[in-house]
């Protein structure tokens, strides 16, 4: 099933952009996966600034986006840009000198670690987090529970595609849960 009926024809067509534009290629990075491949609709210009209106558009004033390496921090700028807020990336373990804060988490392919930076982020921020996919919600999760044990007011989350079949936003609960294109 694809949800490409909003009510909205700006964002259905924006929609089905997405659907014409993220290729899909079975079995990677390992055998059974479906990956959505999001690289066609980045070099799409129009429908590139079009995705990022649409997953800004979800929130109302916010301080910071966090968004989640290496896909996430590709829509989060723009984002953030797009809002006039500040950017929190949320990283890979490793990569960021510390003092950091971090959390593992099971991905639909493997097991991973993510950290911040916990004095970016002013007790009571309203944050937005932004990624390209949703899938198990394990990142989504994560991120959640990192900025929150930052002070952070997660006051939503904003994603290109959710595979609604993996269930990703039972991890999620009493978040508002906005994406562009959500498919089985
Ligand atoms: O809902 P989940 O099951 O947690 O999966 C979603 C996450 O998986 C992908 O990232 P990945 O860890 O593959 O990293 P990448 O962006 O560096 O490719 C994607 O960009 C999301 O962050
Ligand atoms: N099927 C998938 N395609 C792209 N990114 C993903 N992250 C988790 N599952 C994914």
């Amino acid at each position: 099933m694809s949800d490409l009926v909003t009510g909205d024809p700006a964002r259905d067509a924006v929609a089905r952009r997405v659907t014409e534009l993220v290729r899909l290629v079975p079995d990677y990075p390992q055998p059974g996966v479906l990956f959505r491949d999001i690289t066609p609709l980045l070099a799409d210009a129009r429908a590139f600034a079009d995705v990022v209106a649409a997953m800004a558009s979800v929130a109302g004033q916010v301080d910071l986006v966090a968004g989640m390496e290496a896909r996430g921090f590709l829509l989060a700028g723009p984002v953030a840009t797009a809002l006039g807020a500040g950017l929190v990336p949320v990283r890979k373990a490793g990569k960021l000198p510390g003092p950091t804060a971090s959390a593992t988490y099971a991905l639909e392919y493997g097991e991973a670690e993510i950290e911040i930076h916990p004095a970016t982020i002013t007790p009571g921020a309203r944050v937005l987090v932004v990624d390209d996919v949703l899938a198990t919600g394990g990142t989504a999760a994560a991120t959640v529970g990192l900025l929150r044990s930052c002070g952070a007011d997660v006051v939503g989350l904003s994603f290109l595609v959710e595979l609604a079949g993996l269930g990703g936003r039972a991890h999620l609960p009493g978040l508002s849960v906005d994406t562009v294109l959500t498919v089985d």
